[in-house]
């Protein structure tokens, strides 16, 4: 039987862009309170839909399973339903806060918003979904030159969220590494943290040395 280290209570985790049963496998070993499974063809991550539903039903019990969608239409939010075990929809694009809603009512599943932050200025859309999200994640504004908005690596200035808080509950994302998370949350008081790019030997490539090294950085911060 799969072996789950649950963290003492304390920073959730969450690692995104899992393509192979045994990425799961390794981040419910290294103790990870959600994993994300992306649907953006563009991402060096990108999952069909049949390979998303083997690695959720290869998901133990307590390990969220979350749908990455960017701008997601309806038919494509009914086929993801209609074929995938999920608990949480991370919307990853342009979507308004009435989109938001609506997808919520849709899915019937708790909605989690990205908001990419690069300077003062995107800190309004940030508190536009809080109270709307379920939950919110605060990620780097992706720079130009990339088609990804998300999941590339890139980080941004910590300081603009430092001593901030929000009705809701968030997490903090954008180019966290095992060797970076520490700073990241004594800095912005992050109790979850997601990433893709910090555990990966290459684009799309997890390695269950890093998840695990990354898990044990959290828990130590
Ligand atoms: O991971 C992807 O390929 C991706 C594609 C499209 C939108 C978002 C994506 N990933 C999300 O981006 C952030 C930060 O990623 P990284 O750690 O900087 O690589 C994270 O929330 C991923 O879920």
């Amino acid at each position: 039987m799969l072996k789950v280290t649950r963290p003492a209570a304390g920073t959730r985790v969450k690692i995104c862009g899992l393509r192979t049963v045994a990425d799961v496998e390794a981040v419910a070993r290294a103790g990870a309170a959600y994993m994300g499974l992306v649907f953006f063809p563009k991402s060096p991550r990108n999952v069909t839909l049949d390979q998303a539903r083997d690695l959720a039903l290869a998901a133990p019990m307590g390990l969220a399973k979350v749908a990455l969608v960017v701008n997601p239409d309806d038919a494509m939010l009914d086929a993801l339903m209609a074929a995938v075990p999920l608990d949480m929809i991370q919307l990853h694009g342009s979507e308004t806060p009435d989109r938001l809603a609506q997808v919520r009512a849709r899915t019937g599943l708790p909605v989690m918003k990205a908001v990419g932050l690069r300077d003062a200025d995107d800190l309004a859309t940030l508190d536009a979904f809080d109270g709307v999200a379920d939950q919110v994640l605060v990620d780097a504004k992706p720079h130009g030159g990339t088609e990804l908005p998300g999941g590339n690596g890139v980080g941004f200035d910590w300081s603009l969220i430092a001593g901030r808080s929000w009705k809701g509950p968030w997490m903090l994302a954008g180019g966290l590494t095992a060797d970076n998370v520490a700073e990241a949350i004594r800095l912005t008081g992050a109790r979850q943290v997601d990433l893709s790019s910090g555990v990966e030997s290459s684009p799309g490539v997890k390695d269950a040395a890093m998840i695990a090294a990354f898990c044990d950085a959290v828990r130590a911060a």
